[in-house]
């Protein structure tokens, strides 16, 4: 079976150099192209040379000529970026694996519009780990219901730019449908001043950012006389990269569609 042809956006990026080591370490999978923005200073630079590897690929601004060979694009950058990617990567027919979080309603449902053209995997968080967390937590809300008080607290590194993180987000989404609230009606932002006593029904965010942490949920569940905390722990983004590789190879026999990391892991 021939190598999987990756092309990858962000190349200068936490993700992106994590997702060009992986890909060079991974024999079912082939490098092809790899983008970054016009002002970066690698452009032009072969791919590998923060590695000290010669990889034949030189990271390039120009999307169509990073797309003309690729089965499917990986992106991780930021909105904006990524559904100017997107377009692109719809017009050549490239598969798209979407780990970017911090899109608006309107950003996502330009994603689901897209999907109806060409495959694409959008997921906040690609480690196999936290996609098993979210089952957990699902069995957790669903047993505890009303009768523990639910909060989310997240933790990243200094550089992270969109909070509450997008696993976050997505740990709120799962327990409040999993009691049966509604998300945009029930989220807690953060608390400051006189707030009141906080309101049974209420799903809490908070939010901590520092150093070089690589990323920490944690779901709490409090009741009356005990506590449930689940938590999970990145100490490597390495399992983003591999878990975005897997999503590539899920969506080679997709002719469209909109599919998350549930479904790439068999979790539905
Ligand atoms: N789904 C998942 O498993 C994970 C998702 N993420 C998400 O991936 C994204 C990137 O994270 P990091 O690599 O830590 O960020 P980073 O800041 O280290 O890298 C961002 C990359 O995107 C590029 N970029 C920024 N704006 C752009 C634009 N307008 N057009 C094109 N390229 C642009 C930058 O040049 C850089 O290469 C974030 O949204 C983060 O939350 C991060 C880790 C895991
Ligand atoms: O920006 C990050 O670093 C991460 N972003 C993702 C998120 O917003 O959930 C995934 C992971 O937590 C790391």
């Amino acid at each position: 079976m021939s190598a999987l042809k990756i092309a990858l956006a962000g190349a200068s990026g936490r993700m992106g150099r994590m997702l060009i080591e992986t890909v060079l370490a991974t024999p079912s999978v082939q490098l092809v192209g790899v983008y970054e923005r016009a002002n970066s200073a690698l452009i032009g630079q072969d791919a590998g040379a923060f590695l000290g590897q010669r990889t034949g690929v030189s990271v390039s601004n120009e999307m169509h000529a990073v797309l003309a060979a690729a089965d499917c694009l990986i992106d991780f950058t930021r909105p904006e970026g990524t559904l100017a990617h997107l377009q692109a990567a719809s017009e050549h027919g490239v598969k798209l694996v979407i780990g970017t979080t911090g899109f608006t309603p309107a950003q996502r449902a330009e994603i689901e519009a897209a999907a109806s053209r060409v495959p694409i995997v959008l997921a906040p968080n690609m480690s196999v780990g936290v996609n098993v967390t979210f089952k957990l937590l699902e069995l957790a809300a669903r047993l505890l219901a009303s009768d523990y008080d639910i909060e989310i607290i997240e933790a990243h590194h200094r550089h992270k730019v969109d909070a509450p993180s997008g696993t976050a987000l997505k740990m709120g989404e799962i327990v409040a449908q999993a009691v049966g609230r509604d998300l945009a009606e029930v989220a807690v932002y953060g608390r400051e001043g006189v707030t009141g006593e906080r309101k049974p029904s209420t799903i809490g965010f908070a939010t901590v950012r520092g150093g070089d942490i690589v990323g920490d949920h944690t779901v709490l569940f409090a009741g009356a006389g005990e506590r449930i905390e689940i938590t999970h722990k990145s100490a490597s983004r390495v399992s983003y990269a591999q878990g975005a590789l897997r999503a590539a190879h899920f969506l080679a026999d997709k002719p469209n569609g909109l599919f998350d990391m549930q479904d790439v892991l068999g979790l539905r």
